[in-house]
């Protein structure tokens, strides 16, 4: 599976392997509904979006280094329906203090952004939903879904592929995102989307994940089969209230 990696992921994916977890307890959440948070959206005519606080990835120059609380902060009053914290150090600037503050300071979902590989690196902090990435964990998908549901964390399983999308279903994902960045070249393409979403089974909350950046990207992944959108970059580029805000109302009369 490495050798078909950008080196940067592999990259990423090394530091996550090697990367040692302190947490002497196992953690417990009571977690904030992610499928609550889409539904109050859709009932205030705000499109779900997950807005993630990144303060800098592979693919991006430079690194944004406000309070990431005031990032947070400026996504919900965009309307973000919940947030994304990257919690990897390394190649994102992000840190699981990063998380704790921003999910004391609001009341959405907070998703844990990271590269989870070992059930251990679950107790690290914890958040409201947790990632799993389908290519990163292989067999181990199940055994890290059972880990994190007995943890109280809600599970977004990421694939890129149908074979991956097969893989989530058959452990029983209730949040699928489907990750328009290919692993393998670090492309975006919406057409990921496209292609894997009309093979998911209805029960599933659907997530179009990386490479939206506009509301007419917006309106393409919804009419596609998106409950929801993760997105990153174009949101923390520039004023991110009126970034968020020019996002979850891409499905409102007057919309660019
Ligand atoms: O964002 C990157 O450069 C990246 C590189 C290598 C592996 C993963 C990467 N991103 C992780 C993500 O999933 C995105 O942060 C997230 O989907 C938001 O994407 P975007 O809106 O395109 O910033």
């Amino acid at each position: 599976m490495n050798d078909t990696l950008a080196p940067q992921v592999r990259s990423i994916l090394r530091a996550a392997r090697e990367r040692d977890v302190a947490a002497d307890d196992r953690v417990s959440v009571s977690p904030r509904s992610l499928s609550a948070a889409f539904a109050d959206a859709e009932s205030d005519g705000r499109v779900p979006v997950i807005a993630e606080v990144k303060p800098t990835s592979p693919t991006t120059e430079g690194e944004r280094r406000d309070d990431p609380v005031e990032l947070a902060e400026g996504m919900v009053a965009g309307g973000a329906a919940a947030l994304s914290v990257l919690t990897e150090p390394e190649h994102f600037g992000g840190s699981t203090e990063n998380l704790e503050r921003i999910r004391d300071a609001v009341d959405v979902p907070v998703l844990r952004k990271d590269f989870v590989v070992r059930e251990a690196q679950l107790d690290a902090v914890a958040a409201d939903v947790v990632l799993l990435i389908a290519r990163f964990v292989g067999d181990d998908l199940a055994d890290l879904k059972r880990a994190a549901e007995e943890r109280g964390f809600q599970v977004l399983v990421e694939v890129h592929d149908r074979d991956e999308l097969e893989r989530a279903l058959d452990v029983g994902a209730e949040y699928v995102g489907v990750n328009n960045r290919d692993l393998a070249k670090l492309e975006v393409d919406l057409e990921t989307f496209e292609r894997v979403a009309p093979h998911t089974s209805g029960d599933v909350t659907l997530i179009a994940e990386s490479g939206v950046s506009t509301p007419a990207d917006v309106r393409r992944m919804r009419e596609a089969g998106a409950d929801g959108l993760l997105v990153g970059s174009a949101i923390m580029d520039g004023d991110v209230t009126e970034n968020t805000e020019a996002l979850t109302r891409a499905e409102s009369e007057g919309s660019a």
